[in-house]
């Protein structure tokens, strides 16, 4: 017998006693696409799950404070150099399961899976790639955080002045700083949305900024720092509304 899918002829005495030739092809089976993501892994799915479960968590607990209305929101954890963690487009952000996650690679590319990515993976991956001691990106869309957009959207930055919170903020360690929390334009095209926060990210730990009428992007090294960057641009960006309903801005 020759090897799996080779073919023989081999001759046979017919029942005419003429002599005839059957050729029989040794059967076998097809390598399928599933066999070969088996025989090497796209990514470490032990590593997936533990990233799946931290974005559940923080979402959870976001979602419950109203940040991500509607389905709003994108969240995602780095893994590798190439790959990433994030939330699947349309999910509701409340109620994810590890089903709701898939990785993308740095150029927003779906690896092992056909779920389509955030709308906005773009805006992630551009932070992995730009900076590569960002490990997860959070993206929020609070009241707070849509109206600050709107508000100071032609200044293009909310200036913080004098919070003891910015010590909550990696690489500052005084409030007798001014920290400019930039502000982009909205845009649907993630190329021109992503051209104008990459114009605006020259300043050294810059760990969030704001689109107009649209919501807080915030990153840190891992999830619990974005997220204590993400509380810290919140509880600012309040205090800057209520100071000018006050009057004091
Ligand atoms: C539901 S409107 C908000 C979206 O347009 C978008 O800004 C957003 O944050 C969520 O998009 P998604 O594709 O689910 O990651
Ligand atoms: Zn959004």
């Amino acid at each position: 017998m020759g090897a799996p899918g080779t073919a023989h002829n081999i001759t046979v005495e017919a029942p005419t006693r003429a002599l005839a030739t059957i050729r029989i092809v040794i059967w076998q089976p097809r390598r399928s696409r599933y066999t070969a993501r088996m025989d090497t892994p796209a990514f470490d799915h032990t590593l997936f799950a533990g990233c799946a479960a931290q974005i559940i968590q923080h979402t959870r607990e976001l979602a419950a404070r109203g940040w991500t209305p509607a389905t709003a929101g994108n969240f995602s954890i780095r893994m590798s150099p190439e790959h990433a963690a994030i939330t699947i487009s349309g999910k509701d952000k409340g109620r994810l399961t590890e089903a709701d996650i898939m990785v993308v690679d740095m150029a927003n590319n779906p690896v092992a899976t056909h779920h389509r990515p955030s709308a906005e993976a773009a805006l992630h991956t551009h932070l992995y790639r730009k900076f590569p001691d960002v490990g997860a990106v959070l993206h929020t869309h609070s009241p707070t955080q849509t109206i600050a957009g709107l508000l100071y959207a032609d200044e293009g930055r909310v200036r913080l002045r004098g919070y003891e919170l910015f010590k909550a903020l990696r690489g500052h360690t005084t409030h007798e700083i001014e920290v400019d929390l930039p502000v982009v334009p909205n845009a649907q095209d993630m190329d021109v949305l992503t051209a104008s926060v990459d114009a605006v990210l020259e300043h050294p730990n810059t760990w969030g900024y704001l689109i107009a009428g649209h919501g807080l992007y915030a990153w840190g090294r891992d999830i619990n720092e974005a997220r204590r960057h993400l509380d810290a641009f919140e509880f600012m960006l309040g205090c800057e509304l209520e100071m000018r309903r006050l009057g004091a801005r």
